[in-house]
């Protein structure tokens, strides 16, 4: 039996993209603090790590397209931040994040990782962005790492 599994080192020359929503920017800022700790733990020097900003999680799915696109990356994160309000604005804005996202993903070729908290509350949120539940923002970034890797593995 041959177990396949990609590590969390980062090879030499990696370029990570992190595509990232402007929307309740004090929980995504939290995210990219956590994911660019899981980057640069994992070995990718700060200055391989591309940040870009759009409004919010709506957007994400056409510059992850461009991003992936551009190929300049080995693998391109995710990082936005949705609240359930009153209205059913969520559920639009959290299925066309998540659709498009995912749309982009399978035919990228690199990984790509869905960042986005969907949440009932802010609670819930900051418990994810940093406190109870730790920082999702490095999962994400070494989910980045792990993928890179085991993707050239099956593929080499
Ligand atoms: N309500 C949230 C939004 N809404 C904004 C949309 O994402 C979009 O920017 C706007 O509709 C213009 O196209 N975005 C989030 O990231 N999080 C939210 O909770
Ligand atoms: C994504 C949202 O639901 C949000 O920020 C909008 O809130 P509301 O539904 O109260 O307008």
């Amino acid at each position: 039996m041959n177990i396949i599994e990609g590590n969390l080192v980062a090879l030499e020359g990696v370029r990570i993209g992190i595509a990232i929503a402007r929307f309740n920017d004090f929980l995504t800022r939290s995210l990219l603090k956590g994911a660019e700790d899981g980057l640069t733990r994992s070995g990718v020097p700060s200055d391989h790590i591309d940040v870009v900003w759009v409004p919010g999680a709506y957007e994400l799915p056409i510059l992850t397209q461009k991003m992936v696109e551009s190929g300049q990356y080995d693998a391109v994160i995710t990082l936005g931040a949705v609240i359930r309000g009153a209205t059913s604005h969520y559920d639009v804005v959290v299925n066309q994040a998540t659709s498009g996202i995912s749309r982009v993903a399978l035919d990228a070729g690199i990984p790509v990782i869905l960042g986005i908290l969907t949440v009932e509350n802010i609670e819930q949120a900051i418990e994810r962005a940093g406190t109870k539940a730790g920082n999702n923002g490095f999962t994400y970034a070494t989910n980045a790492i792990e993928m890179i890797n085991v993707l050239r593995e099956v593929t080499k």
